[in-house]
């Protein structure tokens, strides 16, 4: 399965709901701090959506969840993978995103046989505090000689401008929150990501 080249993440099914009409095809539900009741039925809704819109759902951190409500991906960060049961994730058939920063991290997520690969902040992000301030296009290209035929998502400060640069430098996907959801019109904003990556 070809992943879509824009994936956009959101902190709501209410973003979902505003977006995947636009024909979103790849899309991020991260959440954070919220009662697990809360999760579980966001999580369910989402999927939800992006069955009857078909598109691919990738549900961050909340493996359990995207277990139960029959999800087809995760994503998990290197503290995430400190603690998740990986074979249960493949047991329920969950294809797995792993975000890498280092060679280290790479490694590791390299030996878990990921079905993507996520490399940030290319550029320098506002969405959170992060150890590494910007790893450039220069990794990026790096980044994809390591991972081979392993899809590479280039995450971090990334807008429609700097797009082109991050698929030329080898990223086979570019993932972006704030350039869309701070941006004044986030749904014209999206129908020219889409137009700019298809
Ligand atoms: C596509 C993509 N890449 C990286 C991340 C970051 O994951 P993680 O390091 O676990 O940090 P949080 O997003 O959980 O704060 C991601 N979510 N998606
Ligand atoms: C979650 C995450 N992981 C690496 S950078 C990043 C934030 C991306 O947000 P933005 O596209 O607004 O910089
Ligand atoms: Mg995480």
């Amino acid at each position: 399965m070809t992943l879509d080249r824009f994936y956009p993440i959101f902190d709501s099914v209410e973003w979902l709901q505003r977006t995947l009409p636009l024909s979103v095809r790849l899309v991020q539900l991260r959440i954070k701090d919220r009662p697990e009741s809360e999760l579980r039925q966001a999580v369910e809704q989402a999927q939800a959506l992006c069955r009857s819109h078909n598109s691919v759902l990738v549900v961050n951190d909340h493996w359990r969840l995207a277990i139960e409500a029959g999800c087809d991906w995760v994503h998990l960060g290197q503290e995430d993978l400190d603690t998740a049961d990986l074979a249960a994730i493949r047991r329920a058939g969950l294809r797995l995103g792993i975000s890498t920063h280092d060679h280290a991290e790479l490694d590791r997520a390299l030996s878990l046989a990921p079905d993507y690969v996520a490399l940030g902040p290319v550029y320098p992000t506002i969405l959170k505090k992060m150890r590494w301030e910007r790893q450039g296009l220069e990794r990026v290209t790096e980044w994809k000689r390591l991972v081979g035929n392993i899809p590479l998502v280039a995450i971090g400060g990334m807008n429609i401008e700097r797009a082109p640069g991050a698929f030329a430098a080898g990223a086979n996907i570019v993932s972006a929150v704030t350039d869309i959801t701070l941006h004044a019109d986030p749904e014209a904003r999206v129908r020219a990501w889409i137009e700019a990556t298809r």
